[in-house]
């Protein structure tokens, strides 16, 4: 925990009171002037002091108070994919080593363990070792003045950035899960079918556990019923196929014709092997209910 000392108390040339503070461990000093300020009393946490005036005001102040010390004094903990080594759950800083101890990447992270196992099974020749500093009040100024700290440590020291902090490495960020594309039952307008839509639509939704008819892209629906209906199998996590009813130029005459094949008036449409469940009413009940992640299972 950090602690604070009043360290000094002036009056400036001016007749306005001066408070100078300094936190324990040093990572800031401060100041404040006011001319509000005459009577004080000071009541302080690890996060924040609150300064009563004379005029009874209440005034916060918001400290940059971090545990983090200095990169070149914190310890140096070896990890590989089989190490035991752990980390705190907690938010703060963290600069990972290679193997032959050169500096690859310092991160700040809302879980320092996660990240650290991330980065293990993502780049493990480049983990060869850890350090890491915790962030007492880990508010995003805080976190952000101790990365820094480290960063310019660091550059003080080598005169270089870590690799993996260099503009443009994507080594170390979590790249965001690529959106499936939707299936299309043909490959173009021009294209002769040596089957009728009826048969293919049956082999697509007898072939794939899950297949959604909507209305538009998985990634763009066209439609409100379609878009929720996306939106439940995305937070279900299953894995499904998607056709655009709309897309006349690969999935031609697919509207009417799957209308007539599930005997279902409406879009969207979701078969769960082979079947039709419903469209977006049926969905959304069984997805409120539990229903529709123990048909998944099965
Ligand atoms: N209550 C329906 C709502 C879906 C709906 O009403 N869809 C309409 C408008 S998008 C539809 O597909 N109409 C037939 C068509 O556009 O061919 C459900 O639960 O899915
Ligand atoms: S396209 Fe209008 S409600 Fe679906």
């Amino acid at each position: 925990m950090a602690a604070m000392n009043l360290s000094n108390t002036t009056t400036s040339s001016s007749s306005v009171p001066s408070l100078f503070l300094s936190t324990y461990p040093p990572s800031k000093t401060l100041s404040f002037q006011s001319t509000h300020i005459k009577n004080l009393s000071i009541f302080s946490s690890p996060s924040s002091i609150t300064l009563k005036t004379t005029k009874n005001r209440r005034r916060h102040l918001n400290l940059v108070v971090s545990a983090v010390g200095k990169l070149s004094d914190s310890e140096l903990v070896p990890v590989s994919p089989e190490s035991d080594a752990l980390f705190p759950p907690a938010s703060g800083v963290y600069a990972v080593y290679d193997k032959n101890g050169d500096m690859q990447f310092v991160g700040l992270s809302r879980n320092i363990q996660a990240s650290i196992l991330f980065h293990q099974k993502s780049v493990p020749e480049l983990c060869g070792s850890v350090k890491v500093g915790v962030v007492d009040n880990p508010n995003r100024t805080a976190l952000t003045e101790a990365w820094k700290s480290w960063m310019e440590e660091h550059i003080e020291v080598t005169g270089k950035v870590p690799p993996g902090n260099e503009k443009g490495n994507t080594t170390w960020v979590r790249q965001p899960p690529k959106k499936k594309g939707d299936l299309r039952m043909t490959p173009g307008r021009n294209t002769q079918l040596t089957i009728s839509l009826e048969e293919l639509i049956d082999r697509v939704v007898k072939q794939n556990k899950v297949v959604a008819f909507i209305k538009g892209s998985r990634s763009a629906p066209q439609c409100g019923f379609s878009q929720r209906v996306v939106g439940i199998l995305d937070s279900e996590g299953v894995d499904y196929e998607s056709v655009d009813v709309l897309d006349e130029e690969h999935n031609g005459g697919l509207r009417e014709t799957l209308k007539k094949y599930s005997n279902w008036p409406t879009f969207p449409q979701v078969f769960v092997n082979g079947e039709l469940v419903g469209g977006c009413d049926i969905l959304s009940t069984m997805h409120e209910t539990g229903e529709l992640a123990g048909l998944f299972k099965q």
